[in-house]
């Protein structure tokens, strides 16, 4: 056996036995603990296999002893009280018995589930995985149940995101994870510069430690995910020190963030979301909301907002009327004109066009012309120059103009020739429109800012797909 790094244990030899475990292999070792896969005994046992983590003792000084032990109870305490499906299992804690060996003698081995690499080395193979959205909003669920039963993590980073057989993903390591005590946690100060938010990079260690908030895992997870997503940390520079001190600049306001283009556009605003300047302003998304909209996105379509509500039912059941009358869908027809029912147009554009809320005293579309036809908290795309011809309305999240909900039948054939963003107060901002030339919000065309009527030029692409934002 030889000496392990600064503070973890020393290596573990094959055959090594803990209880009634024996170690095959080592599987990898962090700051702290080494880690071995191992089997049981009793090869009918359950589980019959597991991956001992070995948590430091021994050759050290009463202060860093006093360290360690708060490590491996920290570890422990979590992992005995909390069970859940996106956190890394621990079957057991066992305490080496060994005097033969000192350095081994008296160490925590934590009995974990075996996972079959990380997230690391994963990245190291491949620097954007396909499986990278799915991986991250599995990362993201486990955050939220860490989050829900009152811990913060403390370390979330690729090597603490483990890959289990089928592929899937869970949080492990948690020698620095505090429970939270009000709204605060104290942890040691032992976090990775690189997904440390800039608070903490400038703050006092007390006596307790460090003071965490779970917004602390929040900026983490905007690391990673655009690591992941683009193969690059978000902020800039060569070496970590140089990237604390970007932190720094950024959070003092000096600097930017410049997320890399190469950011999948349903992913920037959550990205820059959790990598906000402030607690503060990062926690304004719960876990529950971020992982709402995480999980909206690795799915590929965007988060519904709950913007204005309007009274769709209303809307539809005024269409219904017209229909029944034989006024038909109105919205993509010419301004002025009539089709008679069932002309296969898009009935979807329609509710959510027609008809303004009562509230706003507009007089149904059959009389309205030109831009007026679009509907409060709607952005209508127009065939004619200045809000004339068909129009195609939508006021929700549907994104893609050829499917979802509400599509745009003319735009396989036509481009839009002028844009209204009737776009109302929105509680989260989202009251400017972002437009693509191709589905799925890929090759960004231009932007139309609330309030805002414009043609859109001869020369104007075809659009096939928009999104409420922020900013334009
Ligand atoms: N349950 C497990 N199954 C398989 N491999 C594991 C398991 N737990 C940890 N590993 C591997 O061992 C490495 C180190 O584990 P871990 O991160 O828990 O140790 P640590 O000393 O606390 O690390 P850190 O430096 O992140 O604090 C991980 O990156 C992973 O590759």
């Amino acid at each position: 056996m030889t000496g392990g790094e600064q503070y973890g244990v020393a290596d573990v030899e094959r055959g090594y036995r803990v209880g009634p475990w024996t170690v095959e292999r080592a599987l990898g070792s962090g700051a702290f603990g080494h880690v071995y896969a191992a089997r049981h005994e009793d090869a009918a046992a359950e589980p019959a296999r597991a991956a001992l983590k070995f948590l430091p003792t021994g050759t050290h000084t009463p202060r860093q002893l006093r360290h360690l032990r708060e490590l491996a109870e920290r570890e422990v305490a979590l992992l005995s009280r909390l069970r859940s499906p996106r956190l890394i299992r621990m079957h057991d804690a066992l305490t080496v018995d060994d005097p033969g060996h000192p350095e081994l003698d008296g160490a925590t081995v934590l009995v974990l589930e075996e996972a079959r690499s990380s997230l690391d080395a994963l990245l190291t193979e491949d620097r954007t995985p396909r499986s990278g959205p799915e991986l991250l909003a599995q990362v993201c669920e486990g955050l939220t149940q860490l989050h829900d039963a009152g811990w913060v993590h403390g370390d979330l980073k690729p090597g603490n995101v483990l890959l289990m057989p089928d592929g899937s993903a869970r949080l492990g390591d948690f020698n620095l994870a505090p429970e939270l005590d009000g709204t605060h946690a104290y942890a040691p100060a032992f976090a990775t510069a690189d997904y440390t938010p800039p608070e903490l990079l400038w703050s006092e260690v007390g006596e307790r430690g460090m003071r965490v908030r779970q917004t602390a895992d929040v900026w983490a997870f905007g690391v990673l995910a655009h690591l992941v997503l683009t193969g690059s940390l978000p902020l800039p520079g060569p070496t970590p020190s140089a990237r604390r001190d970007a932190a720094v600049r950024y959070a003092r306001g000096e600097e930017d963030l410049r997320l890399s283009p190469g950011l999948p556009p349903l992913w920037r605003e959550i990205v820059a979301d959790c990598l906000a300047r402030t607690h503060e302003e990062r926690a304004r998304y719960g876990s529950a909301a971020l992982l709402e909209r995480v999980t909206a996105a690795a799915a590929g379509r965007p988060h519904r907002r709950r913007r204005a509500p309007r009274p769709l039912l209303v809307a539809t059941a005024a269409l219904t009327a017209l229909a029944a009358a034989g006024f038909g869908t109105l919205a993509l027809l010419p301004e002025g004109q009539r089709s008679g029912p069932g002309d296969g147009r898009d009935a979807g554009a329609v509710s959510a066009t027609v008809t303004g809320p009562p509230s706003s005293g507009r007089t149904p579309a059959v009389a309205a012309t030109g831009w007026d036809r679009c509907a409060p908290a709607s952005v209508c795309f127009f065939t004619g120059r200045g809000g004339t011809g068909e129009m195609c309305a939508w006021e929700g999240d549907e994104f893609n103009w050829t499917d979802g909900a509400v599509r745009c039948s003319w735009t396989g054939s036509r481009r839009p020739a002028s844009v209204y963003n009737n776009g109302v107060a929105d509680p989260d901002g989202y009251v400017h429109v972002v437009y693509y030339a191709e589905e799925a919000l890929h090759r960004r065309l231009g932007c139309v800012e609330q309030g805002e009527r414009r043609d859109l030029g001869e020369g104007a692409a075809r659009i096939l797909s928009h999104i409420w934002a922020k900013a334009c």
